[in-house]
């Protein structure tokens, strides 16, 4: 079976305190992208569980390879096969866009429903939040306010149907962790939640990232993206979770001929 693990852009991102347990609660808006990559998932005739990838080189060892380790988690439940896994990454790893994060969601789902499990979405969030933060979002993959580790969701009227979004990558992997360590938790002063819902104009001026404040001083490249894409025309612009990608959100498809011609780029619709 063949699935579509996409990836998202945090709208405002939050980091108002460290827990007890080390993580940090966060408010923000998680939206879904189309840039993803591609899973299969067999019977493995060779009936052993086994792992390949293509695109881009995944970092660690294959058996520790989120798919895998999705798979591993319900098979302690539950009586499955042994599998073939193969996953053609496109998503850049370290971008703070979930990439990673989506293949395990996507993976628990497609499990669920090629051995018919029967698990429902909240049931599927369970087994997410085991392996990683973002990875409830994916179950629903739609958009979504979320607090706590962001794996606590709230309905939110955020709809950005009709634009289009442009992705840069600068080529530059940003550890989660790392950028987690330079951070100053702080309660915000104005409500996030109440700021999405104004028009997404308003946007330039209310919603903030907090990791900018702490990578961009570090990686110049990070605020330049950001500042060529207002240049281009974006209504708003922002680096997505903890970088390294930065977005804009314009209202017309978006022509740059060779603007970022160094770095990644991914241009959709949304
Ligand atoms: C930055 C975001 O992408 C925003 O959406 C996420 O918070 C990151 O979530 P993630 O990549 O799924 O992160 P995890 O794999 O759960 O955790 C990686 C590391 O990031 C830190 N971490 C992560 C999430 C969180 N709410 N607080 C944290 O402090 C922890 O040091 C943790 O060891
Ligand atoms: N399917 C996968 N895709 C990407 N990384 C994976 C995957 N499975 C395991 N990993 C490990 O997770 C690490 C990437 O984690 P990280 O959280 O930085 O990236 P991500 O989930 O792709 O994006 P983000 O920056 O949004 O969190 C890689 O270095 C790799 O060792």
């Amino acid at each position: 079976m063949l699935t579509f693990p996409t990836s998202k852009i945090n709208l405002g991102l939050r980091i108002t305190e460290k827990r007890p347990d080390g993580f940090h609660n966060l408010q923000s808006c998680f939206y879904p992208v189309g840039w993803g990559d591609i899973l299969e998932v067999i019977p493995a005739p060779a009936h052993e569980v086994s792992f390949t990838s293509s695109g881009l080189p995944i970092p660690g060892n294959p058996e520790q390879n989120l798919c895998i380790r999705a798979y591993n988690l319900l098979k302690a439940d539950f009586n499955l096969p042994p599998v073939q896994v193969h996953l053609h990454k496109l998503v850049p790893i370290g971008a703070g866009l979930g990439g990673g994060s989506a293949d395990a969601a996507f993976a628990l789902k497609l499990l669920n429903e090629q051995f018919a499990l029967g698990l429902t979405n909240p049931q599927l969030e369970d087994y997410a939040r085991l392996l990683g933060s973002d990875c409830a979002f994916f179950i629903q993959n739609r958009p979504l306010y979320c607090t706590q580790k962001g794996d606590v969701f709230s309905e939110i009227a955020v709809d950005l149907n009709g634009y289009y979004i442009v992705l840069v990558y600068p080529n530059l992997a940003i550890s989660t962790a790392e950028a987690y360590a330079g951070i100053k938790p702080r309660q915000p002063e104005a409500n996030l939640y109440e700021q999405l819902l104004e028009p997404v104009a308003n946007w330039r001026h209310t919603i903030h990232n907090d990791f900018e404040d702490s990578l961009f001083p570090h990686y110049p490249i990070l605020p330049q993206l950001k500042a060529q894409l207002y240049e281009s025309g974006a209504v708003y612009a922002s680096m997505s979770g903890s970088g390294s990608t930065v977005y804009g959100i314009f209202n017309a498809p978006v022509d740059m001929p060779n603007q970022f011609s160094d770095y990644r780029v991914w241009k959709g619709k949304l």
